[in-house]
């Protein structure tokens, strides 16, 4: 008999994700059918996104054999039967208070920062670089958390090395490039490319270093599809490029309206569906269809 949400204690409640405490060591980290597009959570849910996600997280920290946060299985008896599939145990961690971002291409806030002054977070990068470029080798490009709706602030190594140490931040730049380098092979290997993407990391009572959060999935990455790539050329989106075109292109609204985006029609909600599941099952070579919980 699986617990019920309702005994866990809600500690945050993000954009699209939810965390509990389970225990005094443990927490479960729910995943949503929340998404999220020009900074609005979307009216839809998008069904499934969850449970994809979660799938993606769990095959990246068994692929990646990066020391982790999880604390059992995807069908763990502790996950209540509401959330199962789309919620993990993880050991609760101090967690370092730095977004750890890696990127193997040029855009976003990274082309935005290259543009005004020629580096990214304290990085030089070479001249002539245009949005997709290919920064090789890829960079550490760390970011302090910003409060609840507020982006975050891309700094230097030099600021976190100030904030938590020389040696915990050297520690942080290698394991970011470290796996963000495993995830984009593999990911390029079944013709995707994983643009950029953000680690989160944190300390167990026993003092080691271990990966947090959620793992390279496309709410914490920028995922493109191969087959389209081409420097120059504004990157759709492999996962929100659908929703984001019916948006400004179909549906009326405009990200200058001042308007929260209008509900999203059926057929753009199940082709997104179909390209999260699609993300998963090319990058994992396994059936979603065998992951836990049930189809929403
Ligand atoms: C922002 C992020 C979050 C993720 C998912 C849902 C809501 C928030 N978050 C994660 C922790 C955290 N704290 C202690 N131990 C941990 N193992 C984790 C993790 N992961 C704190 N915040």
């Amino acid at each position: 008999m699986r617990p019920e949400l309702s005994e866990y204690t809600p500690i945050y409640s993000g954009k699209v994700r939810e965390l509990y405490e389970v225990d005094d060591e443990h927490l479960l980290l729910v995943a949503s059918d929340r998404i999220s597009a020009y900074d609005y959570i979307l009216d839809t849910p998008i069904p499934d996104k969850g449970r994809v996600l979660t799938a993606m997280s769990v095959f990246f920290f068994d692929a990646l054999g990066v020391p982790n946060h999880l604390a059992g299985p995807a069908d763990d008896p502790r996950i209540p039967e509401p959330v199962l599939g789309r919620a993990l145990i993880t050991r609760r961690l101090d967690m370092v208070p730095v977004e750890c971002v890696a990127r193997g291409y040029l855009t976003g806030s990274g082309l935005r920062e290259y543009r005004a002054n020629g580096e990214v977070c304290g990085v030089p990068l070479p001249e002539g670089l245009v949005d997709g470029s290919r920064i090789d080798p890829p960079i550490f490009t760390p970011a302090t958390k910003a409060a609840v709706g507020d982006h975050d602030e891309n700094v230097s190594f030099e600021r976190v090395a100030a904030d938590v140490g020389i040696e915990l931040a050297t520690r942080l730049r290698e394991l970011t490039l470290g796996v963000y380098a495993r995830g984009a092979d593999i990911a390029r290997e079944r013709g995707i490319i994983l643009a950029d993407t953000k680690f989160e990391f944190g300390h167990s009572s026993d003092g080691d270093l271990l990966l947090a959060d959620e793992v390279l999935t496309p709410d914490s990455s920028r995922y493109w599809d191969g087959r389209l790539y081409e420097p120059g050329k504004a990157l759709p989106s492999f996962d929100k490029q659908i929703v984001r075109d019916w948006l400004t292109k179909e549906s009326g609204w405009s990200t200058d309206a001042g308007t929260p985006p209008p509900p999203l029609p059926d057929d753009v909600v199940e082709r997104t569906r179909a390209r999260y599941i699609e993300a998963y099952e090319r990058i994992s070579g396994l059936s979603f269809a065998d992951w836990p919980g049930a189809a929403a």
